[in-house]
């Protein structure tokens, strides 16, 4: 085993702020001229991103949290840096990307069976990601206090145990119970669990810190870790893309703000890639309302946009349960626009069939009729980077991640070429319009267009710029507050 220099943040729960911290530190410590890499044993997302896979000409997928990470280190991504990738297809059972490929489905019950096995996958990545590095920032999932999970675990305390990888604990204070969940967690686990912990953290604080004094002596006093800094509320966070759902949770209860150009998102229930929407999130004249399942698609919506799906006849089903179907005819008469992204183009067409249930238990649906257009899901999947450009001629760096293969009379006009190759579909009067690219809103003179055929002058903004600058923002602000000089000589005691 290597002994790289790596340091492991773990939560007392999920959602205490982890990828935004490891990014953070992914930034602040490439700045001071390590070479730093990411590493996450094992991530359930249905937002993935492209990465490479090492050693071939072939691209995976990964968790987007790392995907950031990477870019906040510099480096392009490889899938090590996320070796075990769950994506829930449905209520009960995720589909298991191993480094970067598919490897199967499972059921939670299943899965749990199957962890053991992959841990030595996830020790090779680790490795892998090590070779390179001067100094690894491992995110863990969940919580390690998750102890009837402990079994086989290869997320969090599994993993820093295997890979002898000191640990932070990461308590979340705006949530409330700080205290309880720092010291609840020391009490609950093993002390050979217990012993990879080094000392704490506090995130999300709002107002003075030293306000706090007396919670982290209390927290030491029952633990005896040492806080390593308390992290004031990171406004910078909310700039960078959404990986949890449960974001989409905050994001849902959002009120239009008059005069917006409106965009209407339908919450799938297995919603895939809906970072899509970020560089739309907080461009200034735009409004992107989230439609919670019950809830009605707003009237005056500009755009319904369709975004992604993990299981796209499952959730063409539950949209049509919604009556958000109904909601999109309307619209649709009152001559507003649709966007269909990857899943969400599948169902605007005629028909989706799925003969060997590669994407869901249903076999065949009929779609929305927005499109004519056809779709066949196929067993191989499309994961690939693609550099396009719009039929006028503005480039679009974007990616590709799903099964199905669209095909039709509206593909005679194309919403993008690769390489003079069509891609997507445009109804005969412009109205409706699909495409299988992920992160197209990211292209910046293609978004602008967009954006004004729907009556808003963009003043030019660049979206990576914005993401760039938060994560420099986010750098220093955890400069100030944690004490990362003694985290890095944690890490370097490996
Ligand atoms: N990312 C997506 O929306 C994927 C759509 C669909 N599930 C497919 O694999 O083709």
């Amino acid at each position: 085993m290597s002994r790289t220099p790596a340091l492991m943040l773990q939560g007392t729960g999920s959602d205490v702020g982890k990828s935004v911290l490891v990014a953070g530190l992914c930034r602040l410590f490439a700045d001071q001229g390590l070479r730093v890499r990411p590493f996450k044993p094992q991530n359930m997302s249905n937002n993935a991103a492209v990465a490479a896979i090492p050693g071939s000409d072939e691209w995976g997928e990964i968790g987007r949290a790392q995907w950031l990470q990477a870019l906040a280190c510099r480096v392009p991504p490889t899938v090590h840096m996320n070796p075990v990738l769950l994506k829930p297809q449905s209520e009960t059972g995720s589909q298991i990307v191993v480094q970067g490929r598919v490897a199967g489905a499972a059921r939670g019950r299943d899965y749990q069976r199957l962890k053991p096995a992959l841990l030595a996958r996830v020790l090779e990545s680790f490795e892998h990601v090590c070779a390179d590095a001067d100094l690894v920032i491992v995110e863990g999932a969940g919580s390690p206090a998750e102890i009837n999970l402990r079994a086989g675990d290869i997320a969090n305390m599994g993993f820093a145990t295997a890979a002898r990888v000191p640990v932070l604990l990461v308590g979340d204070i705006d949530r409330g119970g700080v205290i309880a969940s720092l010291v609840g967690t020391h009490a609950i686990l093993p002390p050979e669990d217990r012993a990879p912990i080094a000392g704490f953290l506090v995130n999300k604080f709002r107002g003075d810190v030293s306000l706090f004094d007396e919670g982290l002596a209390a927290v030491t006093r029952f633990t005896g870790w040492p806080s390593f800094g308390v992290v004031p509320w990171l406004a910078g966070a909310a700039r960078l893309p959404a990986e949890d759902s449960v974001a989409l949770e905050r994001l849902s209860r959002q009120p239009a703000r008059a005069g917006d150009v409106v965009v209407a998102v339908p919450r799938l229930e297995r919603i895939a890639n809906f970072d899509d929407l970020d560089p739309l999130l907080h461009h200034p004249g735009v409004t992107v309302v989230f439609v919670a399942p019950g809830e009605r698609l707003p009237e005056r919506a500009d755009l319904v946009l369709i975004p992604g799906s993990k299981s796209t006849i499952a959730d063409l089903l539950a949209l049509r349960r919604n009556g958000w179907d109904r909601d999109l005819a309307a619209h649709h008469a009152r001559g507003g626009r649709v966007l269909g992204l990857c899943g969400g183009y599948q169902m605007l067409g005629r028909r989706i069939r799925d003969p060997e249930g590669a994407d869901g238990e249903i076999r065949e649906a009929e779609g929305l009729g927005l499109l004519d257009v056809e779709t066949v899901m196929a067993g191989e999947k499309t994961v690939r980077p693609v550099a396009a450009r719009s039929p006028e001629g503005d480039p679009i760096e974007a990616y590709e991640i799903h099964m199905g293969a669209t095909d039709g009379p509206d593909r005679a006009r194309p919403l993008a070429l690769i390489d003079g190759r069509p891609e997507g579909a445009t109804s005969a009067d412009g109205s409706v319009a699909g495409t299988y690219l992920h992160g197209l809103f990211t292209a910046d003179r293609w978004r602008a267009h967009f954006l004004a055929n729907l009556g808003l002058t963009d003043a030019g903004s660049r979206y990576g710029d914005g993401v760039e600058a938060a994560l420099d923002e986010i750098a220093a602000d955890l400069a100030r507050t944690l004490d990362t000089p003694a985290m890095l000589r944690l890490a370097r005691t490996r």
